[in-house]
């Protein structure tokens, strides 16, 4: 099976003063579809600088990386945003949350900037909600939310963005979620 993944000697340097800082040197990995991969490591040993590449937030300045059969490396800024709208999901440390909107609102926000209308977005808010076990909360503003259900609404956020690895289309032509997900959410990851 080709991997969705697919990094193959990437370098990453960073330039302070006179010196060179090898943050990623000659790595090589592969990730399949519906694998969970940990990356651990030492502070400062690169697992930040890698998943920026991963996530393409970032270019390696050697090496090739080639996402769902996309070559990354040699993409523009703004090709590189089309990809992370549609392709990645991230779960920020510090959740990300925006204040001032509702746990349905800080969802629904990314599917807004990718143009889905207001029918579109609901179903695929609330099961993305109703996956982590929040839609009771829906209507909370992230300061009324435990600091557990802030990142679940997290969760739901990227869940919901990223609709084609966590939902399946059920034979009524509904998105459901895919079981394996749901349950390893609830279990709390
Ligand atoms: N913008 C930058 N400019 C210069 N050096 C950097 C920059 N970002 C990271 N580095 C250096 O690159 C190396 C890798 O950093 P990175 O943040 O990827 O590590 P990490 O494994 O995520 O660390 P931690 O677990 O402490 O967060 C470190 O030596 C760091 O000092």
């Amino acid at each position: 099976m080709t991997a969705l993944i697919q990094i193959e000697h990437v370098s990453k340097f960073y330039h302070m003063g006179g010196e060179t800082i090898r943050a990623l040197d000659d790595i090589s990995l592969e990730i399949a579809q519906g694998e969970f991969v940990a990356i651990m490591g030492p502070s400062g040993s690169g697992k930040s600088t890698l998943m920026n590449i991963i996530g393409c937030l970032d270019v390696s300045d050697e090496g090739l990386y080639v996402l769902d059969g996309k070559q990354i490396h040699s993409l523009k800024d703004s090709q590189l945003a089309e990809i992370r709208n549609r392709k990645i999901g991230f779960v920020f440390q510090n959740f990300n949350l925006l204040p001032r909107l509702s746990a349905y609102e800080n969802v629904e926000l990314s599917l807004i900037y990718r143009g889905l209308s207001r029918k579109q977005r609901e179903p695929l808010v609330l099961q993305a909600l109703e996956a982590v076990d929040l839609l009771d909360r829906r209507k909370h503003f992230p300061s009324e939310l435990s600091g557990g259900q802030q990142q679940r609404v997290a969760i739901a956020r990227t869940l919901a963005g990223i609709r084609r690895l966590f939902w399946r289309m059920s034979r009524r032509g509904r998105w459901i979620p895919r079981r394996a997900w749901r349950s390893w959410i609830l279990s709390g990851g």
